[in-house]
């Protein structure tokens, strides 16, 4: 079978894709792939380096207000289609999936216009702009929430889960700790701000660094690629507690995240997915600036259930950020009930989830 897929911009919408692939090539040596995504977007750093053939295409997102820029990008989505019905058609595609970020909006259009079988699969319980247009063309929505439902035809939706939950399955903790430092015999806190690290997050650890030293647990703290030096140059000022260890980007997540004992992260949906299937205990800090203020939403669905904490952007500080920590982590009976409340919401099954849904749909296809 010869399966496109799309998604881009940021890992969010990247590593989904990436673990579909895995758990295809897992079942079959049939299957050959083509990820279609832009050059500028994180894709085509990540997919390149996991040796999958990768074409890109050009196309920016829309500004929410009116804008000259608007005019281009509506000019870009239509060349960014013509250029994808050409590689649809030279790759001879049997079905493409789309995961999100406005890459997709061209790539499976293109494909729906011609007639080959398409799937978008939504990561947030609040849909982006791209997948909700493309919900009137492709075959096939698959959602990680059930809130998320509500947005598309009932007949083509269906609840995968995000299948990045069964990659981070199964790996071994010693070894992600060792990989970056970490002792084996204290607890970790991982600090994430998404894919692309948050500033806000950054300042916040900044300003607790030295009291983070005291402690008697240790800290991956992962600022993102693009605030790394500016955080190195604060904290050769402040001094780098020997329990603190200072990291760009991670690239073995699942080997990280099967060693970490709490998490403090942005809400992005795929992370809260890897935090569910292993049943992390997490503290969440959502980026009020996404689209329809999503990641608070994704955030409210684990803390409701009492697998996560929720921090608002605008109450963070250092001093809070250690507070909310400690409690947890010094508080074995409370560590172990967020435990089971996360794990009782991740559906570790959903690499497999989706992948069913796909040769569903190609077979119930192919046999009309
Ligand atoms: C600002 C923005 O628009 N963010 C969106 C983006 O977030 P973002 O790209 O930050 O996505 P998530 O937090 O959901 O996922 C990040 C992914 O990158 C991985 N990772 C992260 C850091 C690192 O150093 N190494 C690493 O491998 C994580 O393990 C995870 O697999 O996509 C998400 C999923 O649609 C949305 O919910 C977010 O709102």
């Amino acid at each position: 079978m010869k399966i496109v897929v799309s998604g881009g911009g940021t890992g969010g919408h990247i590593y989904p894709a990436l673990a579909l692939i895995r758990e295809i090539q897992k079942d079959t040596k049939d299957a050959e792939f083509l990820y279609i995504g832009t050059e500028k977007g994180l894709e085509s750093k990540l997919v390149t380096r996991e040796n999958i053939p990768f074409k890109s295409i050009h196309i920016t997102g829309f500004k929410r207000k009116i804008s000259i820029e608007n005019v281009k990008t509506i000019l870009r989505f239509f060349k960014g289609v013509r250029d994808s019905k050409k590689m649809l058609k030279d790759f001879k595609a049997d079905v493409v999936i789309g995961t999100g970020g406005y890459v997709c909006g061209p790539v499976v259009y293109a494909a729906a216009k011609l007639g080959i079988p398409t799937i978008i699969h939504e990561q947030n319980s609040v849909p982006g702009l791209t997948n909700k247009f493309l919900s009137k063309y492709v075959d096939k929505i698959a959602v990680c929430f059930d809130e998320a439902k509500k947005f598309f035809p009932q007949e083509k939706v269906v609840l995968t889960g995000n299948p990045r939950a069964s990659e981070v399955l199964g790996n071994d903790g010693i070894k992600g700790r060792l990989s970056v430092g970490l002792k084996t015999n204290l607890p970790v806190v991982l600090i994430v701000g998404g894919s692309r690290g948050a500033r806000p997050i950054n300042e916040a650890v900044l300003k607790s660094l030295t009291e983070l030293g005291r402690k008697p647990y240790q800290v991956l703290y992962v600022t993102g690629d693009v605030h790394f030096e500016e955080v190195q140059k604060e904290v050769e000022l402040i001094g780098n507690p020997e329990n603190v260890i200072i990291k760009p980007f991670i690239h073995n997540m699942p080997e990280i995240l099967a060693g970490t004992d709490l998490t403090i992260a942005r809400a992005g949906a795929t992370t809260l997915a890897e935090l569910t299937s292993l049943g992390i205990p997490s503290i969440l800090i959502p980026s009020p600036y996404v689209t329809n203020n999503h990641q608070e939403k994704n955030a409210r669905s684990l803390s409701d259930h009492g697998a996560a904490e929720l921090l608002l952007e605008k109450e963070l500080t250092g001093k809070k950020l250690i507070e909310h920590m400690d409690q947890i982590l010094m508080d074995d009976l409370k560590l172990n009930e967020m435990k089971k409340a996360a794990k009782k919401l991740g559906i570790p099954d959903a690499a497999n989830r989706l992948y069913h849904l796909m040769e569903k749909l190609v077979n119930s296809i192919g046999s009309k």
